[in-house]
């Protein structure tokens, strides 16, 4: 890899620096995705018995996990290797596929989570290459891919697994929908066109100092819903709700974690909450990961959803322009700021007996 060395700037302040050892969490919901891949459109009693378990997942958690989800283990198995191997290039061709501030996918070795650096390099790119010409958000953020020269098959690789990753994305969000007692393609409309989603490969290199710095620093994902891959080295903490304790994610193989985003969290209306989430390095061992962050389009407006909305429950949340939060977070990520990164609590009102 690059060449990390600890410094301050990795330095987390006390009270986020991870204990020297985390418990594995327990009771975390796997959930088995096959009866989905046999559901016919008019059998909608093993549709919802699966919804009902998102719900209740999403509701502890914040988070689950699923298997047999519907992507080709070939397709994971790929797009893991051609990650490896594009880590492994020496930092020159890194460097030639770096993202800047105007054009935001690529190549990116000091990524801030709260102005604190993050032990990780990273590499961006959209799964649905928009056509020319390139999508901006706000007039701002561009949506190239770059792609690394004579690595063909790496290109190749992320496409499909995109793909893949993208109809689970779709599945997952009709059972999202579904366990809010909604119909199943309810909130598809706010994934039309342009979307902002995009897939992440991270690598985070072994760590001198593990017990001072963390891979991302503690955070929620904004988003709708994350579909993460993570390889069997293990690092992905939660915080767990019934005790606020912080709780180690085992690695199961062929499965997918999924958060709730701040996204869901609004639109339920408080329902379900996204989960607070960091990750822990090591000594020994690099890890590799590949979140899947799966955005509405950029003209979205955010705000709880008309149906979970009554005078009993009133919106807990302004609407905001997912464009302008997601562009705000973004070049906030790739500097340090002066000023608190933009978060849904800015956007919540004061309910009269709502304590949060
Ligand atoms: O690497 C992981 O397990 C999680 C990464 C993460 O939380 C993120 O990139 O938002
Ligand atoms: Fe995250």
């Amino acid at each position: 890899m690059g060449s990390f060395s600890m410094d301050e700037a990795f330095v987390q302040a006390p009270e986020h620096r991870p204990k020297p050892s985390v418990a594995e969490a327990d009771n975390i919901r796997i959930i088995d995705l096959s009866p989905l891949l046999a559901v016919t459109d008019g059998d909608e009693t093993v549709f919802d018995a699966l919804a009902a378990e998102v719900g209740r997942a999403s509701q502890e958690w914040g988070f689950f996990m699923v298997t047999n989800h519907g992507v080709p283990p070939g397709a994971v198995a790929r797009a893991a290797e051609a990650q490896r191997a594009f880590f492994a290039l020496p930092p020159e061709r890194k460097a030639a596929v770096a993202r800047s501030e105007a054009a935001q996918m690529g190549y990116y070795a000091s990524e801030h989570t709260k102005d604190v650096r993050d032990w990780k390099e990273l590499f961006d790119l959209v799964p649905c290459q928009p056509s020319p010409p390139s999508a901006t958000v706000d007039g701002e953020l561009v949506f190239d891919n770059k792609w690394p020269e004579e690595m063909p098959e790496f290109r190749e690789a992320l496409e499909v697994y995109g793909e893949a990753v993208k109809d689970l994305a779709f599945k997952l969000l009709e059972l999202i929908a579904r366990s809010l007692g909604l119909r199943r393609d309810r909130l598809h409309g706010f994934f039309k066109g342009q979307t902002t989603t995009f897939i992440r490969l991270n690598h985070y290199p072994p760590c001198s100092s593990p017990d001072l710095t963390l891979g991302v620093g503690c955070h929620k994902d904004a988003g709708a819903l994350t579909i993460l891959y993570q390889d069997n080295v293990g690092g992905l903490d939660v915080l767990r709700r019934s005790d606020g304790e912080w709780v180690r994610v085992k690695p199961v193989p062929n499965s997918f974690v999924i958060n709730v985003g701040d996204i869901i969290q609004v639109w339920s209306n408080d329902r379900y909450e996204s989960v607070e989430h960091r990750v822990a390095v090591n000594m020994e061992k690099e890890r590799f990961s590949i979140p899947f962050f799966f955005y509405p389009a950029s003209s979205t407006m955010v705000e709880p959803l008309e149906e979970l909305v009554s005078e009993e429950s009133p919106a807990r949340y302004n609407p905001y322009n997912w464009g302008d939060f997601f562009s705000t977070r973004k070049n906030s990520n790739f500097k340090k700021l002066e000023v608190e990164n933009v978060q849904i609590a800015h956007f919540r009102k004061n309910v009269p007996g709502h304590v949060q």
